[in-house]
C-alpha cells in the first residue's frame, strides 16, 4: 500500500489502528459478523509524542507506515499500553525496537505483562499509578487505573486538552466499519455484543470505571474495537444500564434437541412465557451465534435451558451453553429446565450442578420420559406461567 487513509480524529491526534475486516472468530470462541478493528492512537505533543496501543499480530508493517505517515517512528517517546493482550499489544516490542529512545508506559501490573509477554526490558518500562501525568509540552496524558476491564493490568488514558478518553476494550465493539458512532447504524447492539462477552463478568469494576470516565467528561471516547464515539452519552447510558445489571420482562431460551421431544417442550414453554407477556429470545445451539447469546444475556431476567439426556448428561452443546452462563456473570434472577430423557436421565442434575454456584433460582426443572404427553404439557404450562410472575415481580 502506498498510502494509507490516516485521519486526524481530534487536534494532533491520529488514528493509525488497523481493520480486521475478514475475521471471523475471536479468542477462539467469539464470532465476529463484522470482523473487528484493532485502534490505535498517535498523540502529538510539541514536544514529545505517544502512542498509544498498538495492534493484533499481522498488521505490525501497517501500523509503521501509518505511524511513518504522521511522524518518524524512531522518534516515538512514550508506548502507552493500556492493556496486555495481543490484539493490542503484540506490536510493542516491534515499535520498541524501532524507536529506541521510547519508553512503555503501563500499570505496575502491566509492567510485570510487558516482561512476560513481550520481553520488554525493565528499564525500558515507566509504571504509572491512577492519577499520574505525562507531559508531552502543549498536551498531558493522565492515566487512570481501571483493573479488569478486562485483565488485572487494564487502565485508561485521558488527554485533558483534547479530552480524549483513550479507555481500551472498555466501551469497545467488535465491528470493522466506520471510523465514528454515526457511521454504523447498529452500534449500539455491537457494542452491547462486546459488553456480554468481554465486560459482563466484571460489571462491578465497569462500574466503577464507568464513574470514573464520567468524571472525566469526555468530549470523545476513543475505544480501542470498533468507532469512536463523538457522542459519549450514548455509551455512557447504555453502559450505565449494563453494568448495574438492569433486566427487562425478557426471557432468554437455549436448547438442544436430537430427536424433537425437548425442542417441543420448550416450544411450549417459548407460547406459555409470550402470552404470559414476557419477551422471548430463542437460540437453538446447534447454530446459535455465542456473541448473540452473550448480548441476550445482558438484559435477561430469566434463562430457559432445554436439554435431552446424553450418555448419562447434558448434551455438550448444552454443558458448554450452560457453563458460558456461569462464566459470563449474567444478572439472571430466575431459570427453568426442560430435558427429555430415554431411560435413567441425567441431564438435570448435572445442570443443576453446573448452575448450583450461580445465583439463579431454578424456579423448575422438569424431565420427560420420550416425548411430551397431554399431561407432560400441562406440567410447563404451569411452570411458564410460574417463571412468568416471577419474571413480573422483578
Ligand atoms: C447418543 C445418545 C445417547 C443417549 N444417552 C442417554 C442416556 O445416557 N440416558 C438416557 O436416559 N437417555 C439417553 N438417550 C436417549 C435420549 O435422551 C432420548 O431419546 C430423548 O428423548 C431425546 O430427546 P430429544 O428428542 O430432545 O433429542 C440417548 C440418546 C442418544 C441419541
Amino acid at each position: 500500500m502506498d498510502s494509507y487513509f490516516v485521519p486526524e480524529i481530534s487536534d494532533n491526534v491520529y488514528w493509525v489502528g488497523t481493520k480486521d475486516w475478514n475475521r471471523r472468530m475471536f479468542d477462539a470462541l467469539i464470532p465476529l459478523p463484522q470482523g473487528t478493528s484493532y485502534n490505535a492512537y498517535l498523540v502529538k505533543g510539541d514536544e514529545k509524542t505517544a502512542l498509544i496501543d498498538s495492534v493484533n499480530p499481522g498488521f505490525e508493517k501497517e501500523l509503521e507506515q501509518k505511524i511513518n505517515q504522521i511522524h518518524k517512528i524512531k522518534d516515538i517517546d512514550y508506548v502507552v499500553m493500556n492493556h496486555a493482550e495481543p490484539d493490542h499489544s503484540y506490536s510493542i516490542p516491534l515499535i520498541m525496537e524501532m524507536a529506541p529512545d521510547a519508553m512503555l508506559v503501563t500499570t505496575e501490573k502491566g509492567a510485570g505483562m510487558a516482561q512476560t509477554y513481550y520481553n520488554i526490558p525493565q528499564d525500558r518500562i515507566m509504571p504509572v499509578k491512577d492519577g499520574d501525568t505525562l507531559n508531552l509540552g502543549n498536551r498531558k496524558l493522565k492515566f487512570i487505573s481501571a483493573p479488569w476491564l478486562h485483565w488485572p493490568e487494564t487502565m485508561f488514558t485521558y488527554l485533558e486538552e483534547n479530552k480524549v478518553l483513550f479507555p481500551c476494550d472498555f466501551f469497545g465493539a467488535h465491528t470493522a466499519f466506520g471510523i465514528y458512532d454515526g457511521d454504523v447504524d447498529d452500534l449500539m447492539s455491537l457494542a452491547k455484543r462486546y459488553f456480554g462477552e468481554i465486560m459482563m463478568p466484571f460489571r462491578k469494576m465497569g462500574k466503577k470505571g464507568l464513574e470514573k470516565a464520567q468524571e472525566l467528561s469526555p468530549a470523545m471516547i476513543a475505544p480501542s474495537h470498533g468507532p469512536i464515539y463523538k457522542n459519549p452519552e450514548r455509551i455512557f447510558k447504555a453502559y450505565s444500564d449494563w453494568t448495574a445489571g438492569n433486566t427487562r420482562e425478557k426471557a432468554i431460551v437455549v436448547y438442544v434437541s436430537m430427536w424433537q421431544s425437548t425442542q417441543d417442550m420448550v416450544m411450549q414453554m417459548v407460547e406459555t412465557l409470550q402470552s404470559e407477556g414476557i419477551e422471548v429470545c430463542l437460540y437453538n445451539l446447534e447454530n446459535a451465534d455465542i456473541g448473540d447469546i452473550a448480548m441476550d444475556l445482558v438484559d435477561s431476567r430469566a434463562v430457559v435451558l432445554g436439554t435431552p439426556t446424553v450418555l448419562g448428561g447434558m448434551h455438550p452443546l448444552a454443558l458448554h451453553a450452560a457453563n458460558l452462563v456461569k462464566t459470563l456473570r449474567p444478572p439472571l434472577k430466575y431459570g427453568a429446565a426442560l430435558s427429555s430423557y430415554g431411560w435413567g436421565g441425567g441431564a438435570l442434575s448435572q445442570l443443576q450442578d453446573v448452575l448450583g454456584s450461580t445465583k439463579i433460582e431454578l424456579v423448575g426443572a422438569m424431565g420427560v420420559k420420550g416425548p411430551c404427553t397431554k399431561d407432560d404439557t400441562g406440567k410447563i404450562i404451569e411452570l411458564g406461567r410460574e417463571l412468568a410472575g416471577k419474571i413480573r415481580e422483578g
